[in-house]
């Protein structure tokens, strides 16, 4: 039997902790034969705390094989205490009147003060994922507070968007998603995002030629990709929660299992490529291999592509801007 995984989830009792956390007992994420310690971090309001207990108590009526321990706290230095992995989930909603630059602010305190416990306690190879959004810039603000820790080990969840993508490429070329090789989206988890199918292939051939439909693409396919969280808030009345969820699997699995050489979308700190601005927290095409990710190099940037990742790259910078004066 392997030696346990310690898998921090913060927001363990929100929606998307209900979603992953019995996923990851099952062995969906690390396999079906890594056993994993589940340490989860909620707010210390007696409601959180409360629905914290009610999810153990139902992952201890699973009886999961593969759930070697379980901590629920309110603590941030106790959840990430040797942690292997990181999945920081909780975030704080926006509320009513509260403008993006007020969420940012929010968020940055509980980012700032979740890296540097990071930095104080965990596994120093320990890989995060941010999903609670503004995913890339809190991504970006855990890194900057955990300066003992390599940044490469912070990431930010761009993968739902990476799979919203080749649901509709599948749907719009009538292939199978799991055909569909080659995509990316970059930037920034936000509506500016984007998409990019230019050098996607099924089975070999380009899926570009075989959809050959620029205004599909732009007016279409683009903003759908965007706009997909707005609209299952919309449809939902909450935001999405299993597909997050999967997703977040999905990255982690890839990042410590590998990818089977194909491309997949993460959220990592830029080395200067693309001209994105170092340690700028952008979506881009990576493979990964024995517990390491490495960034599709020299892709070919046309004046769309440049116009698209300039875009998304401004919105990111604005928000690194918003939050400079906390990070010292
Ligand atoms: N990156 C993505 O693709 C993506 C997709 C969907 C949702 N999200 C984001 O994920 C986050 C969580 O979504 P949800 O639907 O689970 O929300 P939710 O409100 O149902 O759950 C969030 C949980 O986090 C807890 N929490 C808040 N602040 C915390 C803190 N500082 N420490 C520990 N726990 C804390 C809350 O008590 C709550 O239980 C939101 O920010 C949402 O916007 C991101
Ligand atoms: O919570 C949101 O704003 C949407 C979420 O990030 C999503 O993409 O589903």
């Amino acid at each position: 039997m392997k030696n346990p995984v310690r898998v921090a989830v913060t927001g363990a009792a929100g929606q998307i902790g209900y979603s992953l956390l019995f996923r990851i007992a099952s062995g969906e994420m690390l396999g079906k034969d890594q056993p994993v310690i589940l340490q989860m971090l909620e707010l210390p309001m007696e409601k959180a705390q409360a629905a914290l207990k009610g999810v153990m108590m139902e992952l201890e009526d699973c009886a999961f094989p593969l759930l070697a321990g379980m901590v629920g706290t309110d603590d941030a230095e106790v959840a990430f205490k040797d942690v292997d992995i990181a999945l920081l989930v909780g975030a704080r909603p926006r509320g009513p009147g509260m403008e993006r630059k007020d969420l940012l602010l929010e968020n940055a305190k509980i980012f700032t003060a979740q890296g540097a416990a990071l930095n104080k306690v965990a596994s120093r190879d320990v890989k995060v994922l941010v999903v609670g959004n503004p995913a890339n810039t809190n991504a970006y603000i855990a890194m900057k507070s955990a300066p003992d820790l390599p940044a490469k080990n912070f990431t930010a969840m761009l993968r739902l968007d990476h799979n919203r993508a080749l649901s509709q490429l599948a749907g719009k070329a009538g292939v199978a998603v799991a055909d569909i090789e080659n995509l990316v989206v970059w930037g920034n988890h936000s509506p500016t995002m984007y998409p990019d199918y230019r050098f996607a292939t099924v089975n070999g051939e380009s899926l570009k030629t075989r959809i050959n439909d620029e205004a599909w693409n732009k007016d279409t396919f683009i903003p759908k990709v965007g706009k997909r969280g707005a609209a299952i808030i919309e449809a939902r009345g909450l935001s999405s929660a299993a597909s997050a969820a999967n997703a977040a699997i999905d990255h982690i699995r890839d990042w410590v299992l590998g990818s089977n050489d194909k491309w997949v979308t993460m959220g990592i700190p830029s080395d200067g490529s693309y001209g994105i601005p170092e340690g700028v927290m952008y979506g881009v095409p990576v493979i990964c291999a024995n517990g390491e990710y490495r960034r599709v190099e020299n892709l070919e940037v046309d004046a769309f592509a440049r116009e698209r990742m300039d875009f998304t790259l401004a919105e990111l910078e604005e928000e690194r801007t918003g939050v400079a004066h906390l990070l010292g």
